[in-house]
């Protein structure tokens, strides 16, 4: 198996590529699906941030009111609180879908795609100690960052918000996200492939696609010198 971290900030199209990917035949987990999934009443990520953030996080029907805590954590600069709360436990939940991904195919490509693979500070246990290395050194044998101008991405990110929120709150939102990540140059310089997508979707289908044959190629060598 090949363990590969798919990420790049907020528009940049790490999702659009984890979706080729999972047509092309990869396993994918989606940290912001993770990270939802967690934060369903009842659920571990969920029961912290409500005991952590009081009642103002919660909305009438009982579920975690995203909005609000998107505020609390990007606008008054509390978004670390809400990290060591949420990625022990999405990345414990990784690990073990990762480790059953390997189980079922020995040769799989298991991509997670998260936004913050090189910012985090966490592993599934909790937090790292400095002497101990980044922990997406051991978490990954690949890492792949998806990139695009700063401007492309603000773009893309308000144009997904169009409709919803009104144009300069999205770019307000997209400025503190994009804070909140390290600048793609410092993400570029320490992946193993870089997909730059400042084309057309099909651009970046036809630059994945490629990239896939060798992610693939290389779950199946390591597989047979494994056997
Ligand atoms: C604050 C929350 C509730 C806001 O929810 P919302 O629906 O508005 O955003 P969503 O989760 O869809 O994220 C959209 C994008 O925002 C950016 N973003 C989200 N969380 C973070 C963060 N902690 N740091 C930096 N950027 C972030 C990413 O680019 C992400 O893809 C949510 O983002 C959250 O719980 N974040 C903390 C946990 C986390 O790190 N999630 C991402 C990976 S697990
Ligand atoms: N090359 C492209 N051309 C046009 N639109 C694109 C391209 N790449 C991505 N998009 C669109 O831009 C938006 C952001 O892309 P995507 O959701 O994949 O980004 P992301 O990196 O996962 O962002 P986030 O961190 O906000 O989740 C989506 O609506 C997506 O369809």
């Amino acid at each position: 198996m090949l363990r590969v971290g798919l990420t790049g900030g907020v528009g940049s199209g790490k999702s659009a590529a984890a979706a080729i990917f999972r047509d092309l035949g990869a396993q994918i987990s989606q940290s912001d699906e993770v990270g939802r999934a967690l934060m369903e009443p009842g659920e571990a990520a969920f029961e912290s941030i409500q005991r952590h953030f009081g009642p103002s996080v919660v909305s009438g029907d009982g579920s975690l009111n995203r909005a609000a805590l998107a505020r609390i954590a990007f606008d008054e600069g509390r978004v670390d609180e809400i990290n060591a709360m949420v990625h022990p436990l999405v990345i414990a939940a990784q690990d073990a879908w990762a480790d059953r991904v390997g189980e079922n195919d020995s040769a799989a490509v298991a991509i997670v795609e998260s936004a913050l693979i090189f910012e985090t500070r966490f592993n599934g246990r909790g937090p790292v100690a400095e002497g101990d290395g980044a922990p997406w050194r051991t978490r990954f044998d690949r890492i792949v960052v998806v990139t695009a101008p700063l401007e492309v991405r603000r773009q893309r990110y308000i144009a997904r918000l169009a409709g919803s929120v009104p144009h300069e709150v999205a770019s307000a939102d997209f400025d503190r996200r994009a804070a909140a990540q390290w600048p793609d140059e410092r993400k570029a310089a320490l992946a193993d492939f870089v997909l730059v997508n400042d084309g057309s979707l099909q651009h970046l289908q036809d630059e994945a696609t490629r990239l896939y044959a060798l992610l693939r190629q290389e779950a199946a060598d390591r597989n047979a010198e494994a056997m």
